[in-house]
C-alpha cells in the first residue's frame, strides 16, 4: 500500500488565474476616424466601428490562503476588469479562473437601492446574503454602527454622500464571513477613521483563513493591508511579489 500523501504544510490555493485575455468589442460612434484609423479598422454598419479593447492579455498567477493581494496600476490597466473576471462578471476571451469558492466583489459600484432607506438596504443586503430576518437583526446595530451613519439610517440612501455609500456598502458585505472577498476601491471615498477600521477588518478577514484581493490607488492602504502585490500595465502582469518592492519598482516606472 503506497504511504498516505503527507500534507506538505504549503497554504491551499484558492485562485488560479491561467493565461487570462480579456476583449471587449465595443461600437465607437461619432468622431470622424482618421484615414489610418480607417485603415486599421473594420467599419461595420452605418459609420458605427467595431473596436477591440484588449483589457487583459494572458494574465497568470496563483492566490493563495491568507493571501491579500494588492492590485495597482495607472488607469486603464485592467485592474477592473481582473477583478470582475475572477468574480465571474466579465468573460474571459481566452484562458481561464479556477475558484475554491464563489468571490463576492464589493465595489463602488456595487447594487444597493437608492429609493430606500439605509436600513432596508441592510435588511436586503443581509437576505440577499443569505441570513434569516432573525440573524440580521442580531447584527444590525453592528453594521450602522461600523457604517457610522447613525443618523442617517432613516433616509434614503439618494440623500447620502458617495463615503457614506461606501461605508454603508462595506460594512454589509462584511456581516458575512467571505473567504474570497475582492474590494475595488471602495475604501477611496470613505474618511481616515472608517479607511482604518475597514483596513482592520481586511486584515481579520484574511487572517481568518480568507483570500482578499484590493484594488487601490492608495499605496498605503496597499502596504497596511497586503502581503503581496500585483501590478499590472496596459493589461499584462509586470510584477508580483512583495509589496514595498513592487510599489518601489512602479513608482520608478512612474517618475520616468
Ligand atoms: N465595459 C467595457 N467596455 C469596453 N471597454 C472597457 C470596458 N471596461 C473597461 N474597458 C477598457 O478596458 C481597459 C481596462 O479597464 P479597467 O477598468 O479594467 O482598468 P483599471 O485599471 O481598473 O482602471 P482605473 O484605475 O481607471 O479604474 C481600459 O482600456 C478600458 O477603457
Amino acid at each position: 500500500m503506497p504511504p498516505p500523501v503527507k500534507p506538505t504544510g504549503d497554504r491551499a490555493p484558492v485562485v488560479i488565474v491561467d493565461d487570462v485575455h480579456v476583449e471587449y468589442k465595443v461600437f465607437a460612434t461619432g468622431k470622424r476616424p482618421s484615414a489610418a484609423d480607417r485603415k486599421s479598422l473594420k467599419l461595420r454598419g452605418r459609420g458605427k466601428q467595431m473596436r477591440t479593447v484588449h483589457a487583459l492579455k494572458g494574465v497568470s498567477f496563483t492566490a493563495k490562503q491568507n493571501d491579500s493581494i494588492g492590485i495597482i496600476g495607472t488607469n486603464g490597466s485592467g485592474k477592473s476588469t481582473l477583478m470582475r473576471a475572477i468574480a465571474g462578471l466579465t468573460p474571459t476571451s481566452s484562458g481561464a479562473i479556477y475558484s475554491q469558492s464563489r468571490p463576492s466583489l464589493l465595489g463602488v459600484g456595487a447594487a444597493l437601492l437608492k429609493d430606500l432607506s439605509g436600513e432596508r438596504n441592510v435588511i436586503l443586503g443581509g437576505l440577499a446574503m443569505g441570513f434569516t430576518m432573525e440573524e440580521i437583526e442580531e447584527r444590525y446595530d453592528e453594521v450602522v454602527s461600523f457604517a457610522g451613519i447613525e443618523k442617517f439610517i432613516d433616509l434614503p440612501m439618494r440623500a447620502y454622500s458617495s463615503g457614506m455609500t461606501a461605508r454603508l456598502k462595506f460594512a454589509i458585505a462584511s456581516m458575512a464571513t467571505h473567504e474570497i472577498l475582492i474590494v475595488d476601491e471602495a475604501l477611496a471615498v470613505g474618511d481616515r477613521k472608517f479607511r482604518q477600521r475597514s483596513e482592520a477588518r481586511i486584515r481579520d478577514i484574511r487572517d481568518n483563513a480568507g483570500t482578499v484581493f484590493l484594488v487601490s490607488h492608495s499605496m498605503q492602504s496597499i502596504k497596511d493591508t497586503c502581503s503581496r502585490v500585483i501590478w499590472l500595465d496596459q493589461g499584462t502582469l509586470i510584477m508580483d511579489g512583495d509589496p514595498d518592492e513592487v510599489i518601489r519598482e512602479y513608482h520608478k516606472a512612474q517618475d520616468k
